[in-house]
């Protein structure tokens, strides 16, 4: 689907809210995930991003704001939208923006991660949004042609350590290096406070998942801190 400039200008500054139910839990369903997406677009939010080929096709359906795309295929090594077959299929169900893997780690098809971005370039009109671990992955990112490079694997992929909140530290460091490309906060923004801080370090646009959409863990929050 095609974002234009100007679209994509607008989430400048702006929430960008996940919407994800994990394996086995019971919201796994794309039909309130996309319910989901739609609540958080009442409370404000100027994108929504979602897992799995029927969750962006929903959700598409049920929100007007642009729609971040990926597939999650495992859990360990290179699994967010991992391969060019995953990240066309994600561009194909009508995601705006499809995120994958953006570390600098081999990829299961044998592929770049510039070949990847070509094709998705290439056989579709979606942008790609490359989900890096490290300052050095989101240059190579950027370099790569990625369109956005985003936080998402900081504390994951281990060229970082887990952070109790977001990384600021990571996000600085590759808003200082003045990359051409949007840099979007996501990883671990737990309270409105921290979204606050990411921008302020110099994100162009901040992802809320667990926080906002995953009741199982902020439930947990609660009940731990009543023990
Ligand atoms: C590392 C990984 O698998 N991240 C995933 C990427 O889509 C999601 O599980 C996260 O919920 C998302 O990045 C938002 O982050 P948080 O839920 O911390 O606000």
């Amino acid at each position: 689907m095609l974002l234009t400039p100007a679209e994509l200008e607008a989430l400048r500054g702006r929430l960008i809210v996940s919407a994800q139910a994990y394996p086995g839990e019971p919201m796994r369903t794309p039909t309130t995930m996309a319910q989901v997406a739609a609540s958080a677009v009442i409370g404000g939010a100027a994108a929504i991003r979602v897992q799995g080929i029927a969750d962006v096709q929903f959700t598409r359906s049920a929100v007007e704001v642009p729609v971040i795309g990926l597939w999650k295929d495992g859990h360990e090594g290179v699994f967010i939208t991992p391969t060019a077959r995953h990240a066309l299929a994600v561009a194909h169900a009508g995601a705006h923006i499809v995120a994958l893997d953006g570390t600098r780690r081999a990829r299961p098809d044998g592929l770049s991660l510039q070949q990847t971005i070509e094709l998705v370039h290439a056989e579709s009109h979606a942008l790609v949004m490359a989900d890096c671990g490290s300052l050095e992955d989101a240059l190579n990112a950027a370099e790569a042609g990625a369109d956005l490079v985003g936080t998402t694997l900081a504390g994951y992929s281990g060229e970082r350590p887990k952070t109790e909140g977001p990384d600021l530290e990571l996000l600085a460091a590759i808003a200082a290096a003045g990359l051409s490309v949007p840099l979007v906060a996501e990883g671990r923004i737990h309270t409105p406070a921290q979204a606050r801080a990411a921008l302020d370090a110099g994100a162009f646009a901040v992802v809320v998942g667990t926080a906002i959409t995953h009741p199982a863990t902020i439930t947990g929050w609660f009940d731990a801190a009543l023990r």
